[in-house]
């Protein structure tokens, strides 16, 4: 097996809850959200230069748009980002009904946006469950519910031939296989791919964001358990951990020149300062990981 190497690359650029990294290939840049401090950070992996865009509301998730900027979660909008200006634009808003808000979100192959929500938070870890819902925003701007009683809407991944979309709802602690419809946007089949042991919250944690590899196995950001692990989503088996110097680990993206460095993110809200000096000196920090013998493929962008 490779031997990975774990590295700071931005130290404690995340004030209270890091997430969802997506590399920008054409400009050799991470993207990534700190959603309570409602930040969206843009790292120059050429310049070292983190520049960030503050928010009104909570940043759930971004991804690039090809028209120009970016799509973000933003409380319950998904929202079209300016960066000079700042400005968002309310595309749609979700769950008008309740007190959720988006959290993490990604592009399919065809440019559409896969995003959820997550139940009303009460304080960290403390969030009403089964309130939430897995939503798709087309390419024409619509947008459909594909799942409700959703409790934290997490990782998204789809299979290299786009026939399986892999998905987190964290507390459940599995990762849920649905036969994937490139075409029409639609997932069919819900099933149980990897199933976290019992009893194993301090070394798996809860499963959190989630990338694929070219050998279709996922890497899996596991919060509480300070680690990566690696799934064989056919046979469930666990592949590979690697341990991650920072407790509540987030998620993870394929990126540099190969998309074969793995980036990673972690939160330190609900850490007192203390706690942070003490034991957890690195939380809030986006790490690299490489050496993995594996790589990913550059990330999708929205079309609409
Ligand atoms: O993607 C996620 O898992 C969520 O954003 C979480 O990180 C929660 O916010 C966390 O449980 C703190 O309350
Ligand atoms: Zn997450």
């Amino acid at each position: 097996m490779s031997s990975p190497k774990v590295e700071v690359v931005l130290k404690n650029s995340c004030g209270l809850l890091g997430e969802g990294p997506h590399w920008d290939d054409a400009t050799q840049s991470l993207l990534y959200v700190d959603i309570k401090l409602m930040d969206v950070h843009r790292w120059n992996s050429l310049t070292g230069e983190d520049s960030k865009v503050h928010l009104k509301d909570s940043v759930g998730f971004v991804v690039p748009r090809r028209a120009g900027g970016y799509v973000i979660g933003l409380g319950r909008r998904l929202s079209l980002l300016e960066w000079d200006t700042a400005t968002a634009t309310t595309i749609a808003e979700v769950d008008q009904d309740r007190g959720t808000r988006l959290n993490d979100g990604k592009c399919d192959a065809r440019g559409r946006v896969w995003a959820g929500t997550m139940g009303y938070e009460r304080g960290v870890d403390n969030y009403e469950m089964g309130t939430a819902s897995l939503y798709s925003l087309d390419i024409d701007r619509s947008v459909t519910k594909h799942l409700s009683g959703i409790s934290t809407s997490n990782g998204l991944a789809w299979s290299g031939d786009n026939r399986v979309m892999y998905y987190i709802d964290s507390p459940d602690r599995k990762i849920y296989a649905f036969d994937y419809d490139l075409e029409k946007g639609e997932i069919s089949k819900q099933r149980v791919a990897v199933e976290y042991p019992a009893d194993t919250m301090d070394t798996y944690g809860e499963p959190d964001g989630m990338t694929i590899d070219l050998d279709d196995k996922l890497w899996v950001a596991c919060w509480r358990a300070g680690a990566v692990y690696k799934f064989d989503p056919e046979t469930g088996k666990t592949l590979q951990k690697i341990d991650i110097p920072a407790k509540q680990t987030t998620s993870v993206c394929w990126g540099g020149k190969n998309l074969d460095e793995l980036y990673v993110t972690c939160a330190r809200c609900g850490m007192t300062d203390e706690y942070v000096r003490e034991t957890q000196p690195l939380a809030g920090s986006v790490f690299k990981v490489t050496g993995l013998g594996a790589k990913g493929r550059p990330a999708y962008m929205y079309e609409g």
